[in-house]
């Protein structure tokens, strides 16, 4: 089991009230090819978790380590070519489709993989958009999956995914989920998703972590946390639709 990721003791503090904490003592580990759902009601600082994992965001207390070398010995873009967020809305950069899947290849200067690149736009569902049309003019479901292509082209070692399926259709969204878990499997690549969906969750991980009360309040393999949580705020967050239902049906 080899470690990639290490997060000590993170913490960071409530911007309007900094004598508070927004999530505080989250201590957690990412292994080589683990695929994390990051779950939690709105609000609990999932995507500032991500972004200070993905270093885009500063922590305020605590530590994180790469392949057991800690941040500061790290250079920023160093480290996010290796730990890559992918962010609900896609920012496409000037130019056309095939500037964006190009831009790790210009950053980095090592050659340009096109068969890599086609593969993945196939599999994602992309096949037949024109390389040559300006990124802007996509959708934003096409922007979403050129977005999560052009991550995949650099082969970070760690994809942390926020609602990376939020504009798709069923289909798409299915065939970005069969492709990541696809490639996590082959590449070894660490996975940590945000969803909202707990069927995605279930499909996406083998590990969970649940968010409540400003803290990494659980942390267990997948099919157990959702066959039998361990706290009431995880049980609650798992059964609200069910009951939701239960309600609607009264
Ligand atoms: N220092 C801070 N950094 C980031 N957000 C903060 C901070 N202090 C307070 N907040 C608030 O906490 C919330 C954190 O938002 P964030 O998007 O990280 O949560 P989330 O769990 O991902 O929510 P959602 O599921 O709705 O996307 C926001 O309401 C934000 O305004």
């Amino acid at each position: 089991m080899t470690v990639f990721l290490s997060i000590d003791q993170l913490s960071k503090r409530r911007h309007e009230a900094p004598d508070r904490y927004l999530f505080q003592g989250i201590t957690a580990e990412v292994h080589r090819g683990q695929r994390v759902a990051l779950l939690g009601v709105s609000g609990q600082g999932k995507t500032t978790l991500l972004r200070i994992i993905a270093r885009l965001d500063a922590m305020d207390e605590g530590g994180l380590s790469l392949h057991g070398q800690p941040a500061d010995n790290w250079k920023p873009q160093e480290w996010r070519a290796k730990v890559s967020y992918v962010a609900q809305q896609a920012v496409m950069l000037t130019g056309s489709v095939e500037d964006n899947l190009r831009t790790v290849s210009r950053l980095h200067g090592t050659p340009f993989d096109r068969e890599l690149a086609r593969t993945c736009m196939e599999a994602l569902g992309l096949g037949a958009l024109a390389w040559s049309k300006p990124a802007s003019e996509l959708s934003g479901g096409e922007k979403q999956r050129t977005a999560l292509v052009r991550t995949l082209l650099a082969r970070p070692d760690v994809l942390l995914l926020d609602e990376v399926t939020a504009s798709l259709d069923p289909g798409s969204k299915r065939a970005v989920e069969q492709w990541l878990n696809a490639w996590s499997e082959r590449e070894g690549t660490a996975c940590v998703w945000i969803t909202h969906d707990l069927e995605q969750a279930k499909q996406v991980s083998d590990r969970v972590w649940f968010m409540a009360d400003g803290q990494l309040l659980e942390q267990g393999d997948t099919a157990a946390f959702f066959r039998q949580p361990e706290t009431e705020p995880a049980r609650r967050f798992i059964e609200w639709p069910a009951a939701g239902k239960d309600e609607a049906n009264v």
